[in-house]
């Protein structure tokens, strides 16, 4: 069966939370809450959402690739950030693309591209649409000629599997299951899973240097990138020569991981690929506090243990989510995951030890109130977000990573600032935290955040409590993100984080591979 996007929430309309489903969530959700959610406000219909765009006639050899129609623009107006999500129903209309373009092959992608650079049309790449940052939003572009959003989606075609060198070579637009599927019968698998697993593509990860299932060695998408091919504006091919590894200069994959569809569209990509484990295990670790949880992760990462899954839950983390699913956890919570070609039985005996020595104590292998029952509340949640926002709550993340030397500081200093504007915006609330990957530096640390917003003023409420807990990390020395890239959303702190010099050297090359500005301009330090 073919499904349906959803233009205004998370996911596929198919998925969506059933009535009786949201209504066993909800009272675990006033629980936590300790307040009352504002009345139910079922979404609005796609049709009345109101949209700004200008009229672009595209000529008449693309009009087979080019959509205008009023449910294209609105599907391709936003990413699935919570500010995104809450702006489609607010009820002010909505800037959104003016027209969308789907080619099907490259020559089809220069013609748009030639097309655009000609009368001064911004470009937005678009792959799954599923950026949290703002990073397909044709926000602030009134000065340009028009808005092109540039959907990839067709571009999918995995061009080759060498299971000699385990890399998959396969076209930008394809999504995550997709390639699994194509890697499936040669064994081989990219093992990559993003919350955003079904709705991405290979594309918007390179693109947004994405991190998912691996929590360690493997866990950032770019250092899986063995070669990558971008079409620039004006047509040209780059194509890098694919390599286990080079010193000649700076790496030019580099460039482009990361590069948010500003320096050009990455229009192939090789990618890394693994085996499919054959071995997989897994435990869950009880804590009594995050700080002893956050030191045994430290001495397990330092080990060189490299368990392919760390989760740490903070004990607000592991009582909500544990809860959800109806087994509220207490004190903090560590997921383990090893898995491999060869049993890794031995690794994991080795870091349920470490974890011991620091007090932990493992739960027993067949317990499922630890591991499955979090993972399943996690693949679940975008949906519980949309049916959430019918009531008006707040409920969003962000990440960061900070060295070792940092915490715990950094983390009670972020939480505390976080909570601070939840009461503040809405009288009550909470914030949770957990680790999603672990380096033997340093740690990503992944926040939540909810609380009660009024209907009318959602995404203020949201920006305030966004901007409080991005304040406290820069002030901590954080990044602003491990893995959900700069987009707009960023920008403001961004600036501090990078170095004055190279965002000079990177408005620099994008003058010379994009002269004519068209390719997601707004983005980065543009201004
Ligand atoms: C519920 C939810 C959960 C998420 N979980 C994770 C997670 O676990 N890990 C993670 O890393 N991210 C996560 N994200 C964020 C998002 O899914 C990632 O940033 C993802 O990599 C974006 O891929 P996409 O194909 O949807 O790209 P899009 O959202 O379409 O685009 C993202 C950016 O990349 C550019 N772009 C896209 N394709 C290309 C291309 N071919 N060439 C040049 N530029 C391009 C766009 O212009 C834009 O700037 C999540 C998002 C949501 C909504």
């Amino acid at each position: 069966m073919t499904k349906t996007r959803n233009p205004i929430g998370w996911g596929y309309l198919e998925d969506r939370l059933e009535d009786k489903q949201r209504e066993r969530i909800l009272p675990a959700i006033q629980m936590f809450l300790g307040g009352e959610l504002a009345e139910h406000r079922p979404p609005p219909d796609d049709a009345d959402v109101a949209i700004l765009r200008a009229k672009l006639t595209p000529p008449d050899s693309l009009r087979e690739v080019i959509a205008t129609d009023h449910a294209s623009a609105l599907l391709h107006a936003a990413g699935r950030s919570f500010r995104d999500l809450a702006t489609l129903r607010a009820g002010n209309p909505v800037p959104a693309p003016d027209l969308v373009a789907t080619p099907r092959d490259e020559n089809e992608l220069a013609e748009v591209l030639a097309w655009a650079s000609d009368q001064s049309i911004a470009v937005i790449p678009f792959g799954g649409g599923s950026s949290v940052v703002g990073g397909v939003n044709p926000e602030g572009l009134e000065d340009r000629n028009g808005v092109v959003s540039l959907d990839l989606q067709q571009l999918n075609q995995v061009i080759e599997v060498s299971e000699r060198d385990r890399v998959v070579h396969a076209q930008a637009g394809i999504l995550g299951p997709d390639l699994d599927a194509a890697l499936k019968p040669h064994g081989l698998a990219v093992r990559h899973y993003p919350q955003s697993y079904f709705h991405s593509t290979l594309g918007g990860w390179v693109a947004t240097r994405g991190a998912g299932h691996f929590s360690t060695l493997r866990a950032k998408i770019e250092d899986r990138v063995q070669a990558l091919s971008v079409m620039l504006p004006d047509g040209r091919m780059v194509e890098t020569r694919p390599l286990p590894a080079s010193s000649i200069g700076p790496d030019p994959n580099r460039l482009w991981c990361g590069s948010e569809g500003a320096l050009g569209v990455i229009v192939d990509a090789r990618l890394r690929v693994v085996a499919d484990p054959e071995h997989k295990l897994s435990r869950s670790v009880a804590f009594d506090d995050f700080p002893a949880a956050l030191e045994a992760t430290r001495a397990i990462v330092q080990a060189d243990l490299w368990p392919s899954q760390m989760r740490v839950l903070d004990p607000y983390e592991n009582l909500v989510s544990g809860a959800l699913s109806g087994n509220p956890g207490q004190g903090a919570l560590m997921i383990l995951g090893f898995e491999g070609e060869r049993d890794r039985s031995r690794d994991l005996d080795d870091a349920l030890a470490i974890a011991q020595d620091h007090g932990g104590r493992p739960n027993p292998p067949a317990d499922s109130s630890g591991s499955g029952a979090w993972r399943d509340t996690f693949f679940r949640q975008p949906y519980l977000r949309d049916a959430l926002l019918d009531y008006a709550l707040i409920m969003d993340t962000f990440e960061t990573a900070v060295p070792w030397s940092a915490l715990p500081t950094f983390y009670h200093e972020v939480r505390q600032a976080t909570l601070d504007a939840v009461n503040e915006v809405g009288g009550t609330g909470g914030v949770t935290c957990r680790v999603t990957h672990a380096y033997p530096d340093g740690v990503c640390l992944y926040f939540s955040f909810y609380a009660p917003g009024r209907h009318d003023s959602l995404v203020q409420q949201w920006r305030e409590i966004r901007d409080a807990g991005a304040d406290a990390v820069n002030a901590g020395g954080g990044t602003q993100s491990h893995h959900h890239a700069m987009g707009r959303d960023h920008q403001r702190w961004a600036r501090e984080e990078i170095p004055a010099a190279f965002r000079g050297a990177v408005r620099a090359a994008r003058q010379e591979l994009d002269p004519r500005g068209i390719m997601n301009p707004g983005l980065w330090f543009d201004t």
